[in-house]
């Protein structure tokens, strides 16, 4: 699919073919053939391996690409080339790095349906849903280039005309490790304020989804980072470990799961490294009698029915006050039946095939388990067999709403990580706050009502990084995004995550003669 870049000639018709061939996937038919790791500003194969893996369609269940894990040597090389190209970009002023940023957001706004393309037939999202990634993406890349021009530190007075002053310093390499959910999205959620503030990275996207990643490292090529600022490794946990073990790394940023991101801590800390864990939630939605009902039904299914249901931030425990439940319970099943499932190219889909056989059993696994225990099924919840045969393979299912939920439900205590709503009833205020942080995760919880002060108050109390009232799982980029408890810690987006890729040099400066003790 994709044409290699060489000469300027060359890149140049690849941009005059852009249209066409995203007019050209479709599918069933995306193949890749190119290398997939990306090193020293180029497409490369690794020199050496910890093993193979295959990367699919979810929609067809078919093998879009075979590659190699990359050994020690080459996690080595290219951290070795990202630390010579952060010599380079690092001695950069902000605006420098600012204008190659947005650069590289302008290149990304342009390729959009080709970079949403790719990222559907790899990952299953509907094109509808990856054309917001994308958006959230770039958006992201433009928002750190605005702050890396701005990027300073303090001066401060001292007595007799001395006086000290604060530089913010990058890290050095950075690694990015993904999840694979959002892997555009992921990768520029890290590498954009990593290199706004002079940082290099070194990334691995999950082994699920290798190929979206090579296009953000061929954007930032094209805007004109140093070649080796930004490396792209594929593999697997043995990859992963090399990276964070790699003693010329500076920081880990990780998303994915909790057990993955104790390990990471865990290697981490031998190396003293700082580390952004984004991890797992069960986060609780709140829908107070006096909500809105007609944008309460509306953010219960952004809760829940986003990327097949793949989010981690997923208001996945809706809990509904008792005088609205039935009403609630009913309008929120209409409009979850009305959910198009299907090829996720197409226009009008709005939930395509999870991410692969495993995890789709997996998921049909929680709702045998939720019915067992008493849970009873308003909808969805079975395999879906879409009509076109192409699609007869792919890994689809019927978003499900449960009812009669309680909390010691396995449903209701585990992350799903797919197409399942649990509702549960409440009576009061107090009572569904305890309810709503009885869990070990903190990642983000949502609340409707119409009545503001109860709205302030009860996200007041939730033990949650990312609190959403009278709406659920918009992702503006000016907003820290994080977690709570064992969801994790450190944030992306927002000016904070400035402090999280950067450090701060106090220097003192004497303009008097040393008063010494001795
Ligand atoms: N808080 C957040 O922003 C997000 C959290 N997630 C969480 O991620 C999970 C799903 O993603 P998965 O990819 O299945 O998670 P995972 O933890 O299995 O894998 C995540 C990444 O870690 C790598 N990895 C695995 N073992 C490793 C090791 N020992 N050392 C270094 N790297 C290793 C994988 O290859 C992959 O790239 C869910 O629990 C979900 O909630 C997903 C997306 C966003
Ligand atoms: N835009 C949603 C981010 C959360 C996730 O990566 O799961």
């Amino acid at each position: 699919m994709f044409l290699r870049a060489g000469p300027a000639g060359l890149f140049r018709l690849r941009h005059a073919l852009r249209p066409v061939l995203v007019a050209a996937m479709s599918t069933g038919t995306f193949i890749v053939s190119q290398p997939l790791n990306y090193r020293g500003g180029a497409r490369v194969d690794p020199v050496d391996t910890s093993g193979t893996e295959k990367a699919f369609e979810p929609a067809t269940g078919r093998v879009i690409a075979t590659f190699t894990c990359s050994g020690e040597k080459e996690v080595n090389l290219a951290v070795q080339d990202a630390k010579a190209a952060f010599k380079i970009w690092s001695q950069k002023s902000g605006m420098e790095r600012c204008r190659i940023l947005l650069e590289a957001a302008r290149i990304i706004r342009d390729r959009k349906d080709e970079i949403a393309t790719v990222e559907t037939i790899n990952n299953g999202k509907s094109i509808f849903e990856a054309r917001w990634d994308i958006d959230t993406s770039w958006q992201c890349l433009e928002y750190y280039a605005g702050l890396a021009g701005s990027m300073a530190g303090e001066h401060i007075q001292l007595p007799g005309g001395s006086f000290g002053y604060t530089r913010r310093e990058p890290l050095g390499v950075c690694v990015g490790i993904g999840a694979w959910n959002y892997p555009f999205q992921i990768v520029c959620w890290k590498s954009a304020p990593a290199l706004a503030c002079g940082n290099a990275m070194v990334f691995k996207p999950s082994p699920f989804t290798p190929v979206s990643t090579l296009l953000l490292a061929e954007v930032y090529t094209e805007a004109g980072v140093p070649p080796g600022l930004f490396n792209v490794v594929q593999g697997g946990a043995a990859t992963g470990q090399f990276l964070c073990q790699h003693r010329d790394v500076a920081k880990v940023s990780f998303t994915g799961s909790v057990p993955t991101g104790s390990k990471i801590m865990e290697m981490s800390a031998k190396g003293i490294k700082p580390v952004t864990l984004e991890l797992g939630g069960k986060s609780p939605l709140i829908i107070f009698s006096d909500c809105d009902m007609k944008n309460a039904v509306k953010g219960a299914l952004m809760a829940n029915f986003l990327t097949q249901g793949e989010v981690c931030c997923n208001g996945t425990r809706v809990f509904v006050q008792k005088e609205i439940l039935d009403q609630f319970s009913e309008e929120v099943v209409k409009q979850t039946q009305r959910i198009k499932i299907g090829d996720p190219l197409l226009e009008d889909t709005r939930m395509g095939p999870l991410i692969n056989r495993p995890h789709l059993e997996r998921v049909l696994g929680f709702v045998k388990v939720a019915k067992e225990q008493g849970a009873k099924v308003l909808c969805g919840g079975d395999l879906y067999v879409p009509e076109d045969p192409k699609l007869k393979d792919g890994y689809y299912m019927r978003p499900c709403v449960l009812t009669n939920c309680r909390d010691d439900m396995t449903c209701v205590k585990e992350e799903i990580f797919g197409p399942v709503m649990s509702i549960l009833s409440f009576d009061t205020e107090a009572e569904v706050l305890e309810r709503a942080n009885d869990t070990t995760f903190g990642l983000a919880a949502g609340v409707f009502t119409r009545d503001i002060q109860r709205a302030h108050r009860v996200v007041a109390e939730l033990q949650a990084g990312m609190c959403f009232i009278n709406n659920y799982n918009v992702s503006p980029v000016e907003l820290p995004f994080g977690g709570y408890k064992k969801s994790g810690f450190g944030r992306e987006n927002g000016r904070v995550t400035i402090e999280y890729y950067s450090q701060l040099k106090t220097v003192c400066v004497e303009m008097g003669d040393v008063e010494s003790a001795f």
